[in-house]
């Protein structure tokens, strides 16, 4: 995903925001409030325009066919199409809208479009070609679980898709709910998408993630950091700054980076608890431990002798573990079901994945343990488990991804990703990131196995619950998109090598290319 931002002073280097419907509409009347209310349908028209001449409209490419839906993403799609006219190219523009119902911004942008020698059409006309399409029919205020399509707008929409050329859309894809990227009926398959005054969660994932092409935040020349509090940002690589580790001192020992401890492994199931575990190790935990509940589980990993195997009971006995991960192959059976209740009662830091979450939602118990629990818990469901944990089915944790994952983190007290393309990470104090790394390379199995262990290893190394959460599942998509940049993927991506490629990015993002010379002893002699 490739987000270009016009950062305003305060922003620089800093995470970008992510604004909710409702937060923008408030930025909108806070804007308008101001002693100059600026002209934002102005601002935004003119900032797609020259999106449009400069991406699109390139190498004699001059003929462009502008949608005018009938709210202000309408507005906002004539003043381009203004600019585009007044800069010498030939615009033609559909105005689906009713002239005497638009607002008066809106109103007055149709104006001057007629004003400036512009026509207005009904219809896409048959018998004329277009280089490019500018998509104003709708922005945030599309509500189609209020109204749904009718026939017009579906065959619009699948007309211009069908037509192969390069889509602008302005402020989302029109038929994509900008809260919980949704697109229930058709939507534009945008090449770019301007997105004004800021990120907006659904155009970062679910069906998001498919239909905005590169998207270009356009601020309106907003400061909306002194505007409004935000309560969401983009999971990239400014978030993840302040989660990076430290460089090791020199004279470090393996007691410095913690010891994690992994319970799973049921019978069938091993290779998941070895995954979480390689990932713990190869992340930079000091020690990691798998808590096997196999009955006659293996005592030495012959391929990575460094994980040390034991029985689950023994496990408990250790006193040295830095935090646990519970769930990686780790089943529903009896023992499992003592296990996760005993780690819920340690005081340890914890991970829960995979039947973790399934028990805790089978088990009553298991979640009244789990939310009285006073050390942080990290919980990284996908959409089946989220729907089992909450009681309801996937689709429905899919159609809005956002409130499923608010309430799983307010009823189990816990932070917690929920995974899938465009994965949500939600911290206890409300705060939340949306991922823009991974591909689905990671739609194979173990992956998740491989995300629980990162997590330990972070843990271990004493990060904060939230920083090892944030920069485990940045890193996790990264790690994918490295192999996916060499060809080792989407097709045949494999689990392990997820890891190998994390701890290769890890160690870059950490010493940049000091690595190698931060530890060479350089000794002379006169
Ligand atoms: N909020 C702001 O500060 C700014 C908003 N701007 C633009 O304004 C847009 C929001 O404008 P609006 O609130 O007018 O909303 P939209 O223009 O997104 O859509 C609302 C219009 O679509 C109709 N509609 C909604 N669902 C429909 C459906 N399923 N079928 C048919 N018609 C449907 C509504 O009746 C209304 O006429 C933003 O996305 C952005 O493009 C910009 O002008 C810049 C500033
Ligand atoms: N299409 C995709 N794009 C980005 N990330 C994906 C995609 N599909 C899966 N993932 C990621 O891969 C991981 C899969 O986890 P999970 O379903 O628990 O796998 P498993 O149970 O096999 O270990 C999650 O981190 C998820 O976010
Ligand atoms: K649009």
């Amino acid at each position: 995903m490739v987000i270009l931002h016009e950062k305003a002073p305060g922003l620089m280097n800093n995470p970008i925001p992510v604004y909710t419907t409702d937060e923008i509409r408030a930025i909108e009347q806070l804007a308008f409030s101001m002693p100059n209310p600026p002209g934002l349908m102005e601002k935004a028209g003119l900032a797609a325009a020259h999106i449009a001449k400069d991406n699109l409209l390139v190498d004699g490419r001059n003929s462009v066919l502008v949608m005018a839906g009938p709210g202000n993403n309408g507005g906002d799609a004539l003043v381009a199409a203004r600019y585009l006219h007044n800069w010498g190219f030939q615009v033609t523009t559909i105005f689906t809208g009713v002239a005497a119902r638009l607002s008066p911004d809106a109103k007055r942008a149709l104006e001057s479009w007629l004003a400036a020698g512009g026509h207005l059409h009904d219809e896409i006309p048959a018998d004329v070609q277009w280089h490019a399409i500018v998509d104003g029919l709708f922005g945030i205020g599309l509500n189609l679980a209020k109204h749904p399509f009718d026939e017009k707008y579906r065959q619009l929409i699948e007309t211009i898709n069908s037509m192969q050329l390069p889509v602008l859309a302005l402020d989302i894809p029109s038929g994509l709910d900008a809260d919980t990227g949704t697109a229930p009926d058709a939507v534009i398959k945008a090449t770019i998408t301007a997105s004004f005054i800021g990120l907006k969660p659904g155009l970062l994932m679910h069906d998001g993630s498919e239909c905005t092409g590169k998207i270009i935040v356009c601020n309106l020349d907003l400061d909306t950091l002194s505007l409004i509090t935000p309560r969401s940002w983009l999971l990239d690589h400014n978030a993840i700054h302040y989660c990076l580790p430290s460089p090791r001192p020199a004279n470090s020992h393996k007691g410095g980076f913690g010891s994690v401890g992994i319970i799973g492994g049921a019978s069938g199931m091993i290779g998941a608890a070895r995954l979480a575990g390689m990932a713990a190790l190869k992340l930079g935990a000091g020690r990691v431990y798998l808590g096997l509940i196999a009955e006659a589980p293996l005592t030495i990993d012959p391929t990575q002798p460094e994980l040390m195997l034991r029985p689950v009971d023994e496990l408990f006995e250790l006193d040295h573990l830095t935090c646990l991960v519970v769930g990686p192959g780790l089943g529903q059976e009896i023992t499992a079901s003592l296990c996760l209740e005993k780690a819920l009662h340690t005081p340890l830091p914890l991970v829960l994945d995979a039947d973790a979450l399934n028990l805790i939602a089978a088990y009553p118990e298991l979640a009244t343990a789990l939310r009285s629990r006073q050390t942080p818990t990290i919980m990284t469901p996908h959409a089946a488990e989220a729907a089992r944990l909450l009681h309801t089915d996937p689709a429905s944790i899919q159609r809005d991804r956002f409130t499923a994952a608010e309430r799983l983190a307010k009823d189990f007290n816990c932070a917690l990703v929920l995974k899938g393309a465009g994965s949500l990470c939600m911290l206890t104090n409300g705060h939340r990131y949306f991922n823009t790394s991974g591909n689905p390379g990671l739609s194979s199995a173990g992956t998740g196995d491989v995300l629980s262990g990162m997590m330990g290893a972070f843990l271990a190394q004493g990060l904060s619950s939230e920083q090892a959460l944030l920069l485990a599942v940045y890193l996790h998509g990264s790690a994918a998109d490295a192999l996916l940049g060499a060809w080792h993927g989407p097709i045949g991506m494999t689990a392990s090598e997820i890891i190998d490629s994390a701890r290769c990015l890890l160690n870059r993002w950490v010493y940049g290319d000091e690595a190698q010379t931060r530890y060479a002893h350089s000794v002379s002699v006169y």
